[in-house]
């Protein structure tokens, strides 16, 4: 049963986002604004990896679907206990192929997807800069290469992510508080 929703602190209407895209495009910096501005609960989808597939990606090596499917099933879980709370909430999640995006959204959630867009040379330099984090910048390309950007017959809003990030919050913000 779903609880009755819990407005944000700004007025508005729990949303139940996934914030999408390669690595280095600005997951976090959004997501975590995002839920701050909002009051928005707040998942990093890195922190769900199995150990296994952490260990994968700091080798250098690509995870496989079928790596994925069970992080992918425990983003699935944490969203579907929001949506049942009621409360809005924001989720990291690369979420780089269709297949994958309908795995988050299974059992009719009513989940948006946020795609953040970087080209590929600001990417590199972002991962090369990036410090503490295990994805190494070798693996850019492949991520890059299994992306599929969402389709119009998908919930998504596109933003740039080589805006400065507080004009994508001002931008994502005024999107939510002026929908029908
Ligand atoms: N819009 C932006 N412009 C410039 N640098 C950014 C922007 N968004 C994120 N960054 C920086 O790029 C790096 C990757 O951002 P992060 O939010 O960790 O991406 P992701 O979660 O998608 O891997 C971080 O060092 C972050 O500070
Ligand atoms: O599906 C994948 O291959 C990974 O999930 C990957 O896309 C994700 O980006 C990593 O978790 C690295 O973390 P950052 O996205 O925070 O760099």
């Amino acid at each position: 049963m779903t609880a009755a929703a819990v407005r944000s602190k700004m007025g508005l209407e729990p949303h139940f986002l996934v914030v999408m895209g390669v690595s280095g495009t600005g997951k976090t910096t959004i997501a975590t604004g995002l839920a701050t501005r909002l009051g928005w609960h707040f998942q990093e989808g890195d922190a769900l990896h199995p150990p296994a597939n952490v260990e994968k990606m700091s080798t250098g090596q690509p995870l496989t679907d079928a790596d994925r499917a069970p992080w992918l099933a425990l983003c699935h879980d944490w969203l579907r206990a929001q949506v049942e709370a009621g409360h809005g909430a924001v989720l990291t999640c690369s979420a780089l192929k269709r297949v994958y995006r309908e795995q988050l959204r299974a059992n009719g959630l009513p989940i948006e997807f946020v795609h953040i867009d970087t080209s590929a040379a600001e990417l590199a330099a972002r991962l090369e800069r990036r410090e503490g984090h295990f994805m190494p910048a070798s693996l850019l390309p492949s991520q890059l290469a299994t992306l599929e950007a969402p389709g119009d017959d998908e919930p998504v809003i596109r933003v740039s992510g080589e805006k400065h990030p507080d004009v994508v919050l001002e931008e994502l913000i005024r999107h939510f508080q002026t929908e029908g």
